[in-house]
């Protein structure tokens, strides 16, 4: 049987290819680059920075002259501890923003939040201290008689977990 192909259908199909290939990684980067810009956003203003605590957790605070923020709490033991910390990783990871964590005297937690690459607070750190502090964890008893607020937050998400 004679083989007939159109002439440029293998030529054509090869475009086609290229096209969606440039498609393709145009979109990847795109979508690198978005991840890159939201890291590397805009330094806030301190006046935007306190606006943005106040959605949050008030264990948070803000050192070094606005700079980065960070909240400390006790867990009930090591194992709490560590699972907060773990589920705070995958929060981060998911955001392509990662913290600094701190685990002193097997339960005593504290986590630090800054843009790196703009050496500074950013919108991002707000939104990944938002997601931070939706992480139930069980606190000391001691811990929590000494800061009720925080059960505020842990029972608020208990709520949602009964509702959900
Ligand atoms: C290449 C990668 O996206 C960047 O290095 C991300 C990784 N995680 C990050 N985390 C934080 N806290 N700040 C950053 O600037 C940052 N940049």
């Amino acid at each position: 049987m004679v083989e007939t192909s159109t002439p440029g259908a293998t030529e054509s199909a090869a475009t086609t290819t290229r096209a969606a290939s440039a498609n393709a990684s145009e979109a990847s980067q795109s979508a690198s680059e978005q991840k890159r810009r939201k890291c590397s956003g805009t330094p806030l203003e301190e006046k935007e920075v306190a606006q943005g605590l106040e959605t949050l957790c008030p264990s948070w605070k803000v050192v070094g002259g606005n700079l980065s923020m960070e909240k400390s709490f006790v867990a009930k033991n090591f194992v709490k501890a560590m699972a907060w910390i773990n589920a705070a990783a995958e929060a981060a990871e998911e955001l392509n923003h990662h913290p600094d964590f701190h685990l002193t005297s097997y339960r005593n937690v504290k986590v630090v939040l800054q843009t790196h690459s703009a050496q500074a607070l950013t919108a991002v750190d707000l939104e990944l201290a938002q997601k931070l502090d939706a992480i139930p964890t069980e606190y000391s008893p001691k811990f929590l008689r000494e800061n009720p607020h925080v059960r505020v937050v842990s029972a608020a998400v208990e709520t949602a977990d009964e509702v959900a």
